[in-house]
């Protein structure tokens, strides 16, 4: 589903995605977007975890914008087809906390 979230629904949805979080990083709202940076052991793990999440943005159709240097991954979800944040947006962030 598609269709822009209005701010009361990007704030419940940002506080019941962080209470997903066991890493102790909070996703964060930075205006049209959500963003996190993910820690891992070793890069090897980060690319573990980047290429199970690849998997599942296909299959969403949805694609993060993401940033890799050795075991960190700064994520940012946004929606181009709406401007914003959707659904989508919190579907593809909740998969990345289920494989963290
Ligand atoms: C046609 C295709 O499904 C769309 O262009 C999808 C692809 N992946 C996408 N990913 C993200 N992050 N935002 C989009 O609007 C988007 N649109």
């Amino acid at each position: 589903m598609t269709t822009k979230l209005d701010d009361n629904a990007i704030e419940a949805k940002l506080t019941a995605l962080n209470e997903l979080v066991v890493d102790g990083d909070s996703w964060i709202r930075e205006g049209d977007a959500i963003t996190k940076t993910f820690s891992f052991k070793s890069f090897i793990r980060a690319f573990g975890w980047m290429s199970q999440i690849a998997i599942w943005a296909e299959k969403l159709k949805h694609h993060p914008e993401w940033f890799n240097v050795y075991n960190k991954v700064e994520v940012k979800l946004t929606t181009h087809d709406v401007d914003g944040l959707s659904e989508l947006d919190f579907s593809l962030a909740e998969k990345m906390e289920k494989f963290k």
